[in-house]
């Protein structure tokens, strides 16, 4: 029989942990730029942190990842294959090998089933994978109570308080024991009484999948003791790369690393100029997605039938 530290995947056959690669990434959302020219690599099998002042873009590049937003520019990999090429079933496929946790704290964000009770909830991605029954209630309930859960299995997470509810939203991302996990913005599960069962369910995680982890977070603690890897996100770019010592050497605030990083960059943030003059450079090398409306092409069709109705008529005229 396997013990908790087992490895075990989302169909309890071994995979592997993907590595996840975004290149030239660009962003424009309600026409304000958000990231331009991204580059991140998140090495498989090892743990990412991604930092980065508040509104810099973390939450854009995660919903970018698990296949939520399309950037209008540049490309996303997880192990290799192309999320925005992908067809419906290899999103799925590619989905099926991620535990995500979305930022914020509502329901919806943390993407949580009002109508079911915690332990339903996690339950459900379970089943949704295949597992059978005793197993189901083993791990879902192995993760709440790794979780400071147990006591609210059967409680709908509307009747939780926000931390319980977030805690809850990472047991879901955790149960199925994917190969990639995806957690933005753990922040608000992070108090003093409970930061270190999330670190613990975190190192177990990974001693049972040797997965992928990007995580995204303000607290420096955290990137501190997590990160084998840290990127620093500003100003719409991945401005830096490297350990976490080493980039967080000296820092102890939010405001002594917004200073270091943001008010430092000389770069500045992205400008809508820069953007459209790449646009129109672009050739070959980065990959440029138009948007075709559908309402401009059923006016152009309409358009090409009206002029042929009309010069129809005018050369119809002209010979009777
Ligand atoms: N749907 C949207 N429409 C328009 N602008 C948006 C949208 N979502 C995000 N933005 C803008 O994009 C920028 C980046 O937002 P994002 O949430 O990705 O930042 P963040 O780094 O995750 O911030 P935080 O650390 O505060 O969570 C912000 O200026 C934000 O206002």
């Amino acid at each position: 029989m396997r013990g908790e530290s087992d490895r075990m995947s989302p169909v309890d056959d071994q995979v592997d942990a993907p590595g996840m690669r975004l290149m030239g990434i660009t962003t424009v959302l309600d026409d304000s730029p958000v990231l331009h020219r991204l580059m991140l690599d998140v090495p498989a099998g090892e743990i990412t942190v991604l930092m980065g002042p508040s509104g810099a873009g973390k939450t854009t590049l995660v919903r970018h990842l698990v296949g939520l937003l399309e950037p209008d520019r540049g490309t996303v990999e997880i192990g290799g294959r192309d999320v925005w090429e992908a067809d419906p079933a290899g999103l799925r496929e590619i989905r099926n090998g991620m535990g995500v946790l979305l930022g914020g704290s509502s329901l919806f964000d943390s993407s949580l089933f009002a109508s079911m009770t915690a332990f339903e909830n996690l339950e459900y991605s379970l089943k949704h994978h295949r597992v059978g029954e005793a197993e189901r209630r083993r791990r879902a309930m192995a993760r709440l109570e790794e979780l400071a859960l147990g006591d609210v299995a059967e409680q709908r997470p509307e009747a939780m308080p926000a931390h319980a509810r977030r805690r809850l939203g990472l047991a879901r991302a955790l149960v199925t024991d994917a190969p990639a996990l995806i957690l933005d913005d753990i922040d608000v599960c992070l108090d003093a009484a409970h930061s270190h069962r999330i670190l613990a369910a975190l190192a177990n995680w990974r001693e049972r999948t040797h997965g992928t982890l990007l995580i995204t977070t303000h607290k420096i603690g955290l990137a501190r003791e997590l990160g084998d890897h840290l990127a620093i996100l500003c100003n719409g770019r991945i401005i830096t790369t490297g350990s976490a010592a080493e980039l967080l050497n000296g820092i102890e605030t939010n405001e002594q690393f917004d200073h270091r990083f943001q008010i430092s960059d000389f770069l500045g943030p992205p400008r809508m100029e820069d953007i459209e003059a790449d646009d129109e450079t672009s050739r070959g090398g980065v990959k440029l997605r138009l948007t075709i409306d559908p309402a401009m092409v059923r006016a152009a069709i309409i358009g090409v039938v009206v002029v042929t109705l009309v010069i129809m008529t005018l050369a119809l005229a002209h010979v009777l």
